[in-house]
């Protein structure tokens, strides 16, 4: 969803018109929507206020519900006021309805003068007194007449009283009654003339005043108020976006959006992020709670082709991202879902067979059709109707009490493994009959019995178990980077713990390709080629704020500090970090730990096993070694590949910098060798681990021996590797003294926790990364070339310690790694609760 500020520029006011109104629009106009409950007292108006300053522009439209029940307390004035008529004489008592009137009219007053300055509070509660006024007439007069314009009353005082409050605090805005401009045919549910309503919506907004509309209620032909029935509100919203072409609508509701199933019966539904139009219009006919079938028509013009989007989002909660309904790619195509209705009625009768059943179909458009058997699914309301057209086709039927549940996603009908998963989920519950939607989007079965909560939950749990969606973003695609997404295709199709995870997102430093229907991993560098584009790291962060997954994780693997400083963000949004990158777990102490408190306070997970020995399982073993009670004092070994490559392979007859451009061929080094050769990466190494096993300390307290001579350190790297040669004398010296001793020199990394009884903790650490002259017999001495190897003594490896050995840096090993962490992160994952976000469903 894009936030935008409202624009609050003033201008005379002056009608629209189609031309005007194209020309002066600065972006796509936007509906909003706002329902009862999110208008319920003074407290929800003021934050509908603030969603409007932040969401909104001047040329939106908001429609509004009635505040909280004054729907319902007006449908029972209504019914207090039809008692009355019909009570003899001597029952009529005036004073419950008196007393009624009275309590809603101080209900509203409350509002106003909560909300509005004084002055403007006056005139509102004087219009107020003429409503109720009238309300009072038609309520002790000829009161089946105007049921609905007692109704309408609601969403007129809503309307008028947002808009004057956003007259008040926020920017010129008029309220208009839609009866002034929505024409509808009743008879034929609901059906808009679109052509007069949009004229005459055009003729009521007003350049420079965001319009309040209120939703519900419109007129038919003769201009006789019309409502538009069970949430009426939200079928307003769309066809006033389909009547001025509006880009999206966005319903503010008391849900932070569409669940899997009724989030209230399963705490194991998941939000869906995204959803195809055809499948959400089936959810609204099969009993969602929050999507109703109507509400969806007005968005697609068959016509014109015009698609509109529809946001369901929480008022209360704005900053949650809710669901989207339009048109989307394959991955929005997966989503499952399961729902149920019950006090249903199974009819059967001849007339349900073959091409008759269109008949019925037409006419009645009930839940599901079998024309093979013979028979329909209906709603109780629709069995008189149905009876008395069957009477007239001379034909019998018989109903049974029956419910259904059925799963619901794009195509399902279609697609055999969903079927047989279903049919085994209902294994216990033996269904009547399992049919198949007309437009295949669901499979219904048919129950003898209610679908109770137990049979929902379970149908659910089997259906969409696995079905959490994860986005991966890749940032950088050098050297490691291209060999992690050539590995990628196969890991996905192998490794069950990956089932719903897709490749969204590739970044290199400059540019980025982000695609929410998933990249294509097979070809995702030639697509980055192709289709990438330049970013900045705003525009990254309010992507990653708003993707659509259960989950994302973002995999760094570049070399860059500026990368690493956004991880603090990511944590904020809950996004997981796998990083080879090692920048941010070797920072000041300070920005770690609060990198680490971020990411546990927004559970995100946050995994670097490749950051010291590629993909040697170092920090894995550290990691279990302290969680599991044990006390680590003691951290050494050769923890750089490049130099276990130079120093194993370097006996003289080569040049030493020659051997080093050649292991920058081979990508063992870091993109500047200089990293390597100068200790740093090797101190990073020791202080990842140093503090994986539970010391505090920073880079200062490792001392470093940096074998980049003085004159070659501030190079950039293309003219550090031209002058590569001139570390050569320097090399060959110390080779040559070490084997004046018969012995070897190795870059050997050392930490030392020794117990003291001055120090806070009782322990003296020295840790230090530096050029030694081992005796060639020396465990560090005598390692295949890049092979790492990490001693670590313990309480309980003492004497003899604990040992890891092997490759410890390279393309394979290091895209191997990375490819573990995922997995890891994939697993952990899939038992993850859901967090559900409902103030209630109306
Ligand atoms: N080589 C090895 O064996 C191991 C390496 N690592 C780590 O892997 C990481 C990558 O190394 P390597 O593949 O050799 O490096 P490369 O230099 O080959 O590739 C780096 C990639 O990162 C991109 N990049 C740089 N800065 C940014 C940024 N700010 N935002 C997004 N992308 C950026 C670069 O983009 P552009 O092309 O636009 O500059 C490039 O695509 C390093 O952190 C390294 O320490 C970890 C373990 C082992
Ligand atoms: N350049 C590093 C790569 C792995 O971290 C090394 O040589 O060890």
């Amino acid at each position: 969803m894009t936030q935008t500020q409202l624009n609050v520029e003033q201008s005379n006011a002056t009608s629209f018109d189609a031309v005007t109104e194209n020309h002066l629009a600065k972006h796509a106009i936007q509906v909003h929507k706002f329902g009862g409950s999110s208008l319920a007292s003074s407290q929800c108006i003021n934050r509908v206020l603030e969603i409007i300053k932040s969401h909104c522009q001047i040329n939106d439209i908001i429609v509004v519900s009635a505040n909280g029940d004054t729907t319902d307390h007006l449908f029972s004035l209504y019914q207090l006021a039809q008692e009355q008529l019909q009570a003899s004489l001597e029952e009529q008592d005036p004073r419950p309805l008196e007393a009624a009137v009275a309590a809603l009219s101080k209900q509203q007053q409350a509002l106003i003068t909560e909300l509005l300055n004084a002055n403007n509070a006056k005139q509102l509660i004087h219009s107020l007194a003429a409503d109720i006024e009238q309300l009072k007439a038609w309520l002790t007069g000829d009161l089946s007449a105007h049921h609905n314009n007692i109704l309408a009353f609601g969403e007129l005082w809503s309307a008028r009283l947002l808009s004057a409050l956003l007259n008040e605090k926020l920017c010129p805005s008029n309220s208009i009654d839609a009866r002034d401009f929505l024409v509808i045919d009743n008879e034929v549910d609901c059906l808009v003339d679109t052509a007069t309503s949009a004229a005459q919506l055009r003729q009521h907004r007003q350049f420079g005043k965001l319009a309040v509309i209120t939703g519900y209620i419109s007129k038919d032909e003769r201009g006789h108020t019309c409502t538009l029935g069970r949430n009426g509100s939200d079928y307003s919203a769309t066809i006033v976006a389909s009547l001025v072409d509006a880009r999206n609508v966005t319903l503010w509701t008391d849900v932070d959006g569409i669940y899997s199933a009724d989030p209230r019966i399963v705490p194991s539904a998941r939000k869906l992020h995204r959803l195809p139009n055809g499948v959400a219009k089936e959810l609204g006919r099969l009993g969602n709670p929050v999507l109703h079938a109507k509400t969806l028509l007005p968005l697609i013009n068959p016509l014109t082709e015009h698609h509109t989007h529809l946001h369901v989002a929480s008022s209360f909660d704005a900053q949650v991202a809710g669901t989207e309904i339009g048109k989307f790619g394959q991955i929005a195509k997966q989503e499952l879902s399961v729902t149920y209705l019950n006090d249903l009625l199974l009819a059967h009768s001849e007339s349900f067979i073959g091409e008759a059943a269109n008949k019925v179909r037409a006419e009645f458009a009930p839940i599901c059709v079998d024309d093979k058997q013979g028979f329909v699914v209906i709603t109780q309301a629709q069995q008189k109707a149905l009876s008395q057209w069957l009477a007239s086709h001379d034909t019998e039927v018989k109903f049974n009490p029956v419910s259904i549940i059925a799963t619901v996603g794009h195509k399902v009908a279609e697609r055999g493994d969903i079927k047989a998963r279903f049919k085994r989920s209902l294994r216990s519950v033996k269904p009547l009959h399992l049919v198949n939607s007309d437009n295949s989007h669901s499979v219904i079965a048919i129950l003898s019995e209610p679908c109770t909560p137990e049979i929902l939950n379970n149908v659910h749990h089997d259906m969409t178990k696995d079905a959490r969606h994860i986005g991966l973003v890749v940032a950088g695609l050098g050297n490691i980077g291209q060999r992690f997404l050539e590995l990628l295709p196969s890991q996905l199709a192998k490794v069950e713990a990956l089932e719903n995870t897709h490749l969204v997102g590739l970044l290199s430093s400059k540019k980025a390709l982000i695609n929410n229907d998933g990249i294509d991993v097979n070809q995702a560098l030639s697509l980055f080629e192709q289709d990438s584009q330049g970013y900045d790291n705003q525009q990254l962060l309010s992507w990653l704020s708003h993707h659509p997954y259960d989950e994302l994780i973002v995999v760094d693997i570049t070399p860059s500090e500026d990368f690493s400083l956004l991880y603090e963000q990511f944590f904020q949004q809950g996004i997981h970090v796998i990083g080879a990158n090692k920048w941010a777990a070797s920072s000041s102490t300070a920005h770690y730990n609060n990198l680490i408190q971020q990411a546990e306070r927004h559970h995100s997970i946050w995994l670097g096993n490749t950051t010291v020995g590629a993909g040697l399982p170092i920090n894995f073993a550290i990691d279990d070694l302290r969680h599991s009670g044990d006390e680590i004092n003691q951290i050494a070994g050769i923890f750089s590949g490049t130099l276990s490559w130079l120093f194993e392979t370097y006996d003289g007859s080569t040049s030493f910098s020659s051997l080093m451009l050649d292991a920058l061929q081979q990508g063992i080094t870091e993109p500047d060798p200089r990293e390597d050769l100068s200790g740093r990466d090797v101190q990073r190494k020791l202080l990842i681990l140093a503090r994986k096993a539970g010391f505090e300390l920073s880079l200062d307290d490792i001392d470093c021996q940096n074998l980049v001579p003085e004159h070659l350190q501030a190079l950039d790297t293309q003219a550090f590797l031209a002058r590569a040669d001139e570390l050569d004398e320097f090399f060959a010296d110390q080779l040559a003294r070490a084997n004046a001793d018969n012995a070897c020199i190795r870059y050997v990394a050392r930490l030392q926790a020794t117990p003291q009884d001055d120090s806070a903790n009782g322990l003296k650490l020295t840790a230090k990364v530096s050029l030694e002259v081992l005796a060639k017999t020396d465990a560090f001495a005598n390692l295949t070339p890049c092979d790492n190897i990490f001693q670590i003594s313990s309480r309980w490896y003492q004497d003899n310690p604990l040992i890891i050995r092997g490759p410890g840096a390279g393309r394979d090993v290091t895209a191997g790694g990375l490819h573990s962490d995922l997995v890891n992160i994939c697993q952990q994952l899939a038992s993850k609760q859901n967090q559900v976000k409902i103030k209630g469903i109306n």
